[in-house]
């Protein structure tokens, strides 16, 4: 059954707006299947355990998003849809008893609907098989798969015990594959040949599924520039790649797009350029972070949790100190490419950019002046800016929350001092778990919770290098108000 919403609507506009709709993707059986030698290709850092992951630690991620967003799907069935006796049915998307909500949308669910036409499927089935080399054959029997299955195949890459072709594992983080700014979608275009196949995918759901057929002239993909087929073989062009790991939504009207490892200077200014004909927002600010992998992502090194609060390493933007004891210091060893810079542009007005010093800067500014905050700014630093900690957190993604709601942000439960600095900035802290059983119980409500940092088991998940606000693409967010 194709999944349908009569009121389904885009219109993402901040990062901490009531979030209403989002999409994300559960833990398929590929990520059971990287194996240690692949690992680091396919983007982790170690292999994970299947099991853990999902039961013990993304299910409740799956059920504190419905208990705040759809929840009629799981008020009052906590306990059944956990108990040992349904096996997990509730979070699988190719069973019966899936919650198939319309709000915590399943991108396996969408796939296996738009298989189910014919054309669609063989156009897909094509494309797939182009990218990843599959025989003339093998395109044949993927045709004839049912709907449900050829999903699981192209996430997993497996047909029974047989490796087709390699998992897409890095899909969990949802995030990364596009982003919905305003009524638009910006596809990615992914610098990591890992990531290719899952933006295939959610490419011809976009394209295919009936959800989205009001929005079609609303989706935006940047071309390959042409340099790039000009360029002979011992050519080292850059690339055009953006990941929306690297785009954050912070107001109706402003786009922040990180360059990273990910997202190149070629990928934002396609990214800039496309935002500006469509009218899709009038500001765009690049934060220029380092390449390397700990900061992959501009949502690894900060994400905002309230109007006036942000979560954020520190060190990033810390000036090289000149130490006149060794001269060799004024050298530095920070290489150009890796300094970070930050620079604004506003439409029409592109060969005049403002630039920020630091990251503070221009959050202060886009708390005060996007958001019309009226309270003093807040910084909480990952690892309460102590060293090591700061660094060690910051790698199992302390900086990368997810907010339900204004001040109820979702975090990783294992960066211990980064909690001390919520604490400590007056958060209430609370282990997913117990909120869950409390909010089963009305003892409170997603109405009223205010200021809260929602711990979430982690052990597994880490190891993947993403947190909660990868693991998210909002569709729709409520305007802030009050
Ligand atoms: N938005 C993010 N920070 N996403 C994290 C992605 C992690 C994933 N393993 C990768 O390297 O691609």
């Amino acid at each position: 059954m194709i999944l349908k919403s009569e009121n389904f609507k885009i219109n993402n506009r901040s990062e901490i707006g009531d979030l209403r709709c989002l999409l994300i993707h559960s833990p398929d059986g590929g990520l059971g299947k990287v194996v240690p030698n692949k690992a680091q290709d396919w983007l982790f850092e170690d292999i994970v355990h299947l099991d853990t992951i999902r039961g013990k630690e993304y299910d409740y991620y799956v059920k504190v998003l419905l208990y705040f967003l759809d929840p009629d799907k799981i008020k009052g069935k906590l306990d059944a849809i956990s108990s040992a006796a349904a096996q997990r049915s509730f979070f699988k998307p190719d069973n019966a008893g899936f919650h198939n909500s319309n709000k915590v949308i399943e991108f396996q669910t969408l796939l296996a609907d738009i298989l189910t036409d014919q054309q669609t499927k063989e156009k897909l089935v094509a494309a797939v098989c182009a990218m990843e080399n599959g025989t003339y054959g093998l395109q044949k029997n993927l045709v004839d798969t049912d709907p449900v299955e050829l999903a699981k195949v192209f996430l997993s890459g497996f047909i029974g015990n047989q490796l087709i072709f390699a998992p897409v594992p890095n899909f969990i983080f949802s995030r990364d594959v596009g982003v919905a700014i305003n009524n638009y979608i910006l596809i990615s275009k992914p610098a990591k040949r890992a990531r290719l196949r899952e933006t295939l995918l959610v490419r011809y759901i976009f394209f295919n599924h009936p959800l989205f057929s009001a929005y079609r002239d609303k989706l935006i993909e940047i071309p390959e520039s042409m340099e790039q087929f000009l360029q002979t073989a011992d050519e080292s062009c850059e690339k055009t790649t953006l990941e929306c790991g690297d785009v954050m939504v912070v107001s109706d009207n402003h786009v922040l797009i990180g360059c990273s490892e990910r997202t190149s200077t070629l990928g934002a200014n396609a990214a800039i350029k496309l935002l500006f004909q469509n009218n899709v927002v009038e500001k765009v600010t690049i934060i220029k972070i380092p390449q390397k992998r700990n900061f992959m992502h501009l949502d690894t090194v900060f994400t905002q949790v309230k109007r006036n609060v942000w979560v954020l390493l520190k060190s990033l933007f810390d000036e090289e100190a000149v130490n006149p004891e060794n001269p060799i210091s004024h050298f530095g060893d920070l290489k150009p490419k890796d300094k970070p810079e930050i620079i604004q542009f506003t439409k029409g007005k592109t060969d005049i950019p403002r630039r920020f010093d630091n990251l503070e800067q221009l959050l202060d500014d886009i708390s005060r002046n996007d958001l019309h905050s009226t309270e003093a700014t807040q910084f909480i630093y990952s690892g309460h800016n102590q060293f090591p900690y700061d660094s060690r957190e910051q790698w199992t993604d302390s900086c990368n929350l997810l907010a339900l709601k204004e001040g109820v942000v979702l975090a990783y439960d294992r960066n211990d001092k980064t909690v001390e600095a919520f604490e400590q900035h007056g958060f209430e802290i609370i282990k997913v778990a117990d909120l869950l059983k409390k909010l089963e119980s009305g003892e409170l409500s997603t109405e009223t919770i205010k200021d809260t940092l929602i711990l979430m088991p982690s052990a597994e998940l880490s190891r993947a290098r993403g947190g909660f606000h990868c693991m998210s693409m909002p569709i729709y967010r409520d305007a802030i108000t009050g």
